[in-house]
């Protein structure tokens, strides 16, 4: 196979204190950086917070293709530039997958990982195949028409912050980005290579994600030494757009375990649907 180059490194926003332990988060595949935006301020008290947007999504420019090794680069070329080394990750779904490879490939980068609704093989190659080919003749309507289903459970799709994710699929996202990035997804397998993970892990699922579902995450958590699982309910594919305080929890209490833990530890949260009291 041909090794896209690693292009410039991504587009990324940055907040929190200078000089505060440093936390990447990657986004999953059509939204932008701002599927953060329900954990960020919490996060950015404690951690200095890059987020990076994939190729043709927020501030990335588009690629013809790309693979997960290449966005990995990117990650590491951007981190290189703001002088980090060392950083804690987390990522959703393709944000994961990038994370994860980094883990595997350069432990030395990374101090702690968070894996949400993301897998170490993201099912058939060929249906990622027909995606990006769809998304490169038809642009991306027929796949935000039917992204609901998967991003969202039926109550929460109607709901202003999903809406709004829906929309920027719909109107923001390049086709050919998108589509480079189905590509990426098409070639990844890192179950091979799960076992050389050495970074206190922690992944998180939601139950009823038909993108990613639990099997995905258990499959990460037997491969990954240590590799605790949260398991969400009321949750579909974007489980920090729909339980964002219960990622937040799950964020704050695998990342603030010391770095070089033996084990992550799932945090217990109890379900409730966000906006309720305790
Ligand atoms: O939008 C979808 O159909 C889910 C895509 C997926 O599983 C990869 C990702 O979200 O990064």
């Amino acid at each position: 196979m041909t090794r896209p180059p690693a292009g410039p490194p991504p587009h990324r926003t940055l907040d929190g204190p200078d000089g505060a332990p440093p936390l990447v988060l990657g986004p999953s595949l059509g939204t932008e950086l701002s599927v953060w935006d329900p954990q960020l301020a919490a996060l950015a008290q404690q951690f200095r917070v890059v987020r990076w947007d994939l190729p043709g999504h927020g501030g990335t420019p588009s690629v013809a293709t790309t693979t997960v090794p290449a966005l990995a680069r990117g990650v590491l070329a951007l981190a290189d530039g703001l002088g980090i080394d060392r950083f804690s990750y987390a990522g959703i779904s393709l944000g994961g997958a990038v994370g994860a490879w980094l883990a595997a490939h350069h432990p030395e980068r990374i101090a702690s990982l968070v894996l949400i609704c993301s897998s170490a093989r993201f099912g058939d190659p060929e249906a990622w195949h027909e995606r990006a080919a769809l998304v490169r003749t038809s642009g991306l309507g027929p796949v935000a028409d039917t992204a609901a289903g998967r991003w969202f459970t039926p109550d929460f799709a109607a709901s202003p912050p999903a809406t709004a994710l829906l929309a920027t699929l719909r109107q923001r996202i390049a086709p050919a980005g998108y589509a480079a990035c189905c590509d990426a997804l098409a070639g990844y397998d890192l179950r091979g290579d799960l076992a050389r993970i050495t970074a206190p892990t922690l992944v998180v699922a939601g139950r009823t994600d038909p993108a990613t579902p639990p099997p995905h995450a258990r499959e990460l958590v037997d491969g990954i030494p240590g590799a605790g699982l949260l398991e969400l309910p009321g949750a579909a594919h974007l489980a920090g757009v729909e339980r964002p305080a219960a990622v937040l929890a799950a964020l704050l209490g695998h990342l603030a375990a010391p770095p070089d833990a033996p084990a992550a530890v799932p945090v217990p949260v109890p379900y409730r649907p966000e906006g309720t009291a305790p």
